[in-house]
């Protein structure tokens, strides 16, 4: 479906359409799994309601404003703590207009320590929406596995998404430096085959 990507700014002017803000929280990772292979990074999405992976968050009002929507969204759903870890606009990435659907998606990202990684998750399972809209926060997995270059990343991504929630965990992985547009294209490669 058609789609365009447009600033921040010009996107506050659609009154008429609706708006949702998503966000992705993301932490390097030093674990090693299975005591050799590195974890790379955490990066937060969460099963929905309806079995499709999505990032936290929702509609929201443009009177209200874009991030404080966001936070509010993010505190019911996974419990945020808004005044600790709620996002503000330098956390904005990527806005996109869906015209025949009169619906802007806004996306924002958001590094955090592995720390604080640990307090959302642990926030999320008493969260309001907990076991209702959210059935809980996921760890992405961002590596490949070396025995069958399929497990890991190429695996999760075969799973369904809500809306352009693929893409957009695709072009936060990439533009945060988390894996190369290399590594992410032979991700998507491997996880076309269907060998799980
Ligand atoms: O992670 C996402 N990225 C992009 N769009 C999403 C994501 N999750 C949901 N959406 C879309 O955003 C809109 C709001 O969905 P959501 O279920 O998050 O909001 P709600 O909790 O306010 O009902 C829907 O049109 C849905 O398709």
């Amino acid at each position: 479906m058609a789609r365009r990507a447009v600033p921040r700014f010009e996107a506050v002017k659609l009154t008429r359409y609706k708006h949702a803000c998503h966000a992705m929280f993301h932490a390097p990772n030093e674990d090693k799994l299975f005591g050799r292979i590195p974890m790379r990074h955490t990066v937060l999405m969460q099963m929905r309601f309806d079995g499709r992976f999505g990032f936290p968050g929702g509609f929201v009002n443009l009177e209200e404003g874009l991030e404080a929507g966001l936070n509010r969204e993010l505190e019911e759903e996974i419990g945020l703590d808004v005044r600790i870890l709620g996002i503000t606009e330098g956390d904005w990435a990527v806005t996109e207009v869906h015209d025949e659907q009169n619906f802007v998606s806004h996306f924002y990202i958001k590094k955090v320590t592995p720390e604080q990684i640990r307090q959302i998750e642990t926030a999320a399972t008493t969260a309001k929406d907990h076991g209702l809209e959210s059935l809980g926060l996921v760890r992405v997995p961002v590596y490949t596995l070396p025995r069958d270059k399929v497990g890991g990343l190429p695996a999760f991504l075969s799973n369904t998404f809500i809306g352009t929630a693929r893409e957009e965990l695709l072009m936060g992985l990439e533009q945060e430096g988390i894996l190369s547009h290399a590594e992410i294209q032979k991700a998507l490669k491997a996880s076309t085959t269907r060998r799980h």
